[in-house]
């Protein structure tokens, strides 16, 4: 062990200079630290040039073995004064360098000093994961730091009856060119397979679902892309489409079609499934290509774009009755005992915050039920929970109205819901109403029940539409529910459920999710910037599609395009409209220069500096011209 002796001015300290463990990292660091805002702070001056300071009189004896030096403990380098354990190590560094001494110079720790602060910014510009994590918690901290927790809705409220989604149909796969090489097959000819068909995104009516809640995890949606085609003639798979369940009585907007605009879809019945993004298709290898004239062609296309976009979407639930009335009357209660339901249910208001269907199955007849949260006086101006619910009632063809017995002013209650409803929509209090007093077992709400039907009576509800119940216990209620069956009845059949508006576009005729397959390639307009450097744009779907599926590697292909320019009448619109060589014409996200030149030389010419420049890697052979040799 060797062992030196550190002259600290009058004091002898003797310490032992074998290698200390190595300390964990974050100790190392801190021990770095310190030294350097040391050296900043004049405390230090790098380790030949510290003057020793004499200790005080009363300093202890810090020899090994010595009962102070025995009872001192290891300390973490940053929580000691920086004098005291950097002034020992000097002096004991000036008195002797033995060949066991492990001490660094100033410049050496100087670059340590360097090195864990390159490792750290390092840490610290490293890229995080930019996966962002469903926290409920997170949300409401949120919330609650932002200070709109007491305007806004519940978080779970807010998410139930709408939601955005964006949705991308998957693209198609590449085409591929290959030639046949066999033995003894001399000149094969293609073989190139084409790509498959990218997914298509569906929207599908899920009757087991009543809420949009499941999109607040999942947000985007994007189907699978087609697998690219291969040599041997091997065609690409089609990729799978993806469905996403939704409730019944959900509507679908486009996003980009503005607010204003009617929604695209409902989907009303279980089962019923639209088309929201079309997959692309799979673009063609050069088997497709060949032809008569051209038997070996050396060209691909790439496959089609999915369509993609965001969607809003609506929900207004689907059942025939609605149980609606005053928070805390007992609505949930009555739905958990005609249906199968197990609703939330608590002594006191708002306990439901989001409607709950429920099946009633009597007399082997089926009847939906939907539950709304509570209203309140002034529910249309936001009190309470606002209004927003009795959207789901819209649907229903029959409102059952509970009232609860014990309030002090039932009547009053009952009053004030009907005039919610009226300046809700009109037509929704125009439906048909069965009233069910409830909590006929309290004593007190049963004495007043005679004259709560006399009241009713007064106001124009019959009196074979009101009813006494008791939800808990149960009594009255098969009364009631057969009540509403007969009113169900004895409205007119509707084979389909009411659609809230003429959908944009009737499914069949062109899905908005597809992109429009019957385009021709003449159908465009051209717009044209002068102003500054000479741009013009041509507009059209299959102008467009058709450059996004040009492979500009090959040469045959950027031929083809040209002869299409052509042929599809966009280069002599663009002639008639004054376009001179040199200028910038722009077809979806294709972008290129004019030129009159057409002759096959210049074409190759203007094809291999563009690819160059472009840096596009060369597919094909750049020998001109290669197909026809
Ligand atoms: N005594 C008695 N209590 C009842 C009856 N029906 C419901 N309750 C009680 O009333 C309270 C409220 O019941 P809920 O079914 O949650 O009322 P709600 O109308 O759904 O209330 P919100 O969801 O808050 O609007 C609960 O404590 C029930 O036990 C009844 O027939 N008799
Ligand atoms: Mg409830």
């Amino acid at each position: 062990m060797a062992e030196c002796l550190v002259g600290l001015g009058g004091a002898c300290a003797r310490l032992n200079t074998t290698p200390a463990p190595r300390q964990p990292l974050h100790a190392r660091r801190q021990w770095a630290r310190a030294t350097r805002d040391a050296i900043a702070t004049g405390a230090m001056r790098g380790k030949r040039t510290q003057q020793a300071t004499a200790p005080p009189e009363d300093a202890p004896d810090l020899t090994l073995g010595s009962e102070a030096f025995e009872g001192e403990e290891w300390q973490p380098p940053g929580e000691r004064p920086v004098d005291d354990f950097l002034g020992l190590e000097d002096e004991e560094e000036e008195e002797e360098d033995g060949p066991g001494a492990t001490w660094v110079t100033f410049e050496q720790e100087q670059q340590a000093i360097a090195q864990l602060d390159a490792a750290e910014a390092a840490a610290a510009a490293k890229p995080r994961s930019k996966a962002v994590h469903y926290s409920p918690a997170a949300e409401e901290e949120e919330e609650a730091g932002s200070g709109r927790s007491g305007k806004r809705l519940p978080a779970e409220v807010r998410c139930f009856d709408t939601a955005r989604i964006f949705v991308k149909g998957g693209d198609g796969g590449r085409g591929c060119v290959a030639f046949r090489r066999e033995k003894f097959v001399p000149r094969g000819g293609p073989s190139g397979g084409n790509g498959g068909n990218g997914g298509s995104v569906y929207l599908e009516a899920d009757p087991t679902l009543n809420s949009l809640m499941a999109f607040r995890r999942q947000v985007h949606f994007r189907a699978d892309p087609g697998v690219p085609g291969q040599g041997s003639d091997m065609h690409g798979a089609n990729a799978k489409d993806t469905i996403i369940p939704v409730p019944p009585g959900t509507m679908v907007r486009d996003r980009s079609a503005g607010d204003e605009a009617p929604p695209l879809f409902e989907l009303l019945r279980p089962g019923d499934r639209v088309l929201v993004a079309a997959g692309g298709r799979g673009g063609r290898g050069n088997l497709s290509f060949k032809s008569a004239r051209n038997t070996a062609p050396a060209l691909a296309e790439f496959g089609e774009k999915g369509v993609e976009g965001w969607m809003d979407l609506e929900l207004k639930l689907v059942a025939d009755v609605g149980i609606i009335g005053i928070p805390n009357a007992g609505k949930s209660t009555l739905l958990s005992v005609v249906s199968a339901a197990k609703p939330k249910i608590a002594n006191y208001p708002f306990t439901t915050l989001v409607p709950n269907l429920g099946v009633c199955n009597l007399d082997f007849r089926t009847t939906v039920f939907a539950d709304v949260p509570g209203l309140l006086e002034g529910a249309h101006a936001g009190v309470g929970l606002g209004h927003q619910f009795l959207r789901h009632c819209q649907r229903c063809r029959v409102l059952v109205h509970v009232v609860d017995g014990t309030s002090p002013d039932p009547m009053g209650d009952y009053r004030a819901i009907r005039q919610e409803l009226e300046l809700f929509n009109p037509d929704l209090a125009a439906k048909p109403q069965v009233i069910a007093y409830n909590k006929v077992d309290v004593p007190d709400s049963s004495d007043y029940w005679e004259d709560v039907r006399e009241a009713l009576a007064a106001e124009g509800v019959p009196p074979e539409s009101c009813f006494a119940i008791s939800a808990v216990s149960g009594r009255g209620v098969t009364e009631l529910v057969r009540a509403v069956r007969t009113v169900l009845d004895a409205l007119p059949a509707e084979p389909e459920p009411e659609r809230e508006q003429q959908t944009a576009a009737p499914p069949p005729v062109a899905l908005p999710g597809r992109r429009d397959s019957h385009a021709k390639i003449g159908e465009f307009s051209v717009e044209s910037d002068l102003s500054g450097p000479r741009v013009w744009y041509i507009k059209g779907a299959a102008i467009e599609r058709f450059a996004q599926m040009t492979d500009w590697g090959y040469y045959e292909a950027a031929r083809r395009f040209q002869r299409v320019l052509v042929a599809g009448g966009i280069d002599s619109a663009l002639q008639a409209q004054g376009v001179m060589d040199g200028d910038t014409v722009v077809i979806g996200d294709l972008e290129f220069d004019y030129s009159s030149d057409k002759s096959e030389a210049g074409m190759y010419d203007r094809w291999f500096k563009e690819r160059k420049a472009a840096g596009i890697v060369g597919r094909g052979q750049a020998r001109w011209p290669h197909a026809t040799g």
